[in-house]
C-alpha cells in the first residue's frame, strides 16, 4: 500500500474558482509527494445544505467574485471568460446533467475524469457554450478523448439511480467534511482529515505537507 498522502479536490464544472483550484493541483501533482483523488460534487447541493445564500443572491460577494475571477484568471493561467449571461449559464441551465456524466466517467473510465473535467470547464467557463445537451456532453468526451460510443454509453448511464446515487454520495462526503463551497480540498495527513475551502489556500496546504509552494505556476518559478 501506497504510504503517500491524499488530497481530495471535490469540485463541480459549474465552479470557476474549482477550475482554477483543479489546474493548479494538476500541476502539484507530480512535484509533490501526494495522491490526488479528484471528486465530482454538486455545488448546488452543497450550497442549499450549508443554508448560506447561493453568491450571486449576495450582491457584495458576487460583484467582488467578478472583478476577482479576470484578476485570478491571469495570475493563475487559467483562461476563464465569463458566461454573456451568468444567471441563465450558471443559475438557470446548471450542471447536473454534466456532473452526472462527470460521475459516470469517475466510475467506468476514471482515466478520463481529468480531460474530460477540463474540456467541460472550458466550455462552460471559457468559450460560453453549453454543458447541458447531449450534443455538448459528447463534443467536450470527444475532445478529450474517448470514442464516441464509450460517451454515448456514459450518457445512458446518467440515468441509472447508481450514478445519479455516486454523485450525491459524493456531495454528502464533502458536507461531512464540512463544505459549504467548492473547491473544497480534503488533505489527509498523519491519519486525520484537513479541509480547505478555495484555491487560494495552496501556501498554507503545502505548509502542512511540508511541501514547497511556488506560486500557482510552478514550472515558471
Ligand atoms: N476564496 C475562494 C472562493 C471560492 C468560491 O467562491 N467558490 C464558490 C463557487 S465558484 C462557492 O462555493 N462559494 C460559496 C461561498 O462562498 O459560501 C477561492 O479563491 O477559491
Amino acid at each position: 500500500m501506497s504510504n503517500r498522502r491524499v488530497l481530495e479536490f471535490f469540485y463541480d464544472v459549474v465552479s470557476p474558482y474549482s477550475w482554477l483550484g483543479f489546474e493548479v493541483l494538476c500541476r502539484y501533482r507530480n512535484i509533490w509527494n501526494v495522491d490526488v483523488h479528484l471528486r465530482p460534487g454538486f455545488l448546488a447541493g452543497i450550497i442549499k445544505a450549508s443554508g448560506n445564500p447561493p453568491p450571486p443572491m449576495a450582491p457584495k460577494k458576487f460583484a467582488y467574485m467578478l472583478q476577482d475571477l479576470p484578476r485570478v484568471s491571469e495570475c493563475y493561467q487559467v483562461p476563464l471568460r465569463q458566461p454573456s449571461d451568468f444567471f441563465q449559464t450558471i443559475i438557470k441551465k446548471g450542471s447536473l446533467q454534466a456532473m452526472r456524466f462527470v460521475t459516470a466517467v469517475e466510475m467506468s473510465h476514471p482515466e478520463f475524469l481529468e480531460p474530460v473535467s477540463r474540456e467541460l470547464w472550458i466550455r462552460i467557463w471559457s468559450e460560453d457554450t453549453d454543458i447541458t445537451e447531449t450534443e455538448s456532453i459528447l463534443e467536450a468526451a470527444k475532445k478529450a478523448g474517448m470514442s464516441a460510443d464509450q460517451a454515448k454509453k456514459l450518457i445512458e448511464s446518467t440515468a441509472l439511480p447508481e450514478v445519479k446515487n455516486k454523485l450525491k454520495q459524493n456531495t454528502e462526503e464533502a458536507l461531512k467534511y464540512g463544505a459549504f463551497g467548492l473547491p473544497t480540498i480534503v488533505a489527509h495527513v498523519d491519519g486525520k482529515p484537513h479541509m480547505y475551502f478555495g484555491s487560494d489556500r495552496y501556501e498554507v496546504l503545502a505548509h502542512q505537507l511540508g511541501e514547497k509552494w511556488m506560486g500557482p505556476v510552478p514550472q515558471k518559478s
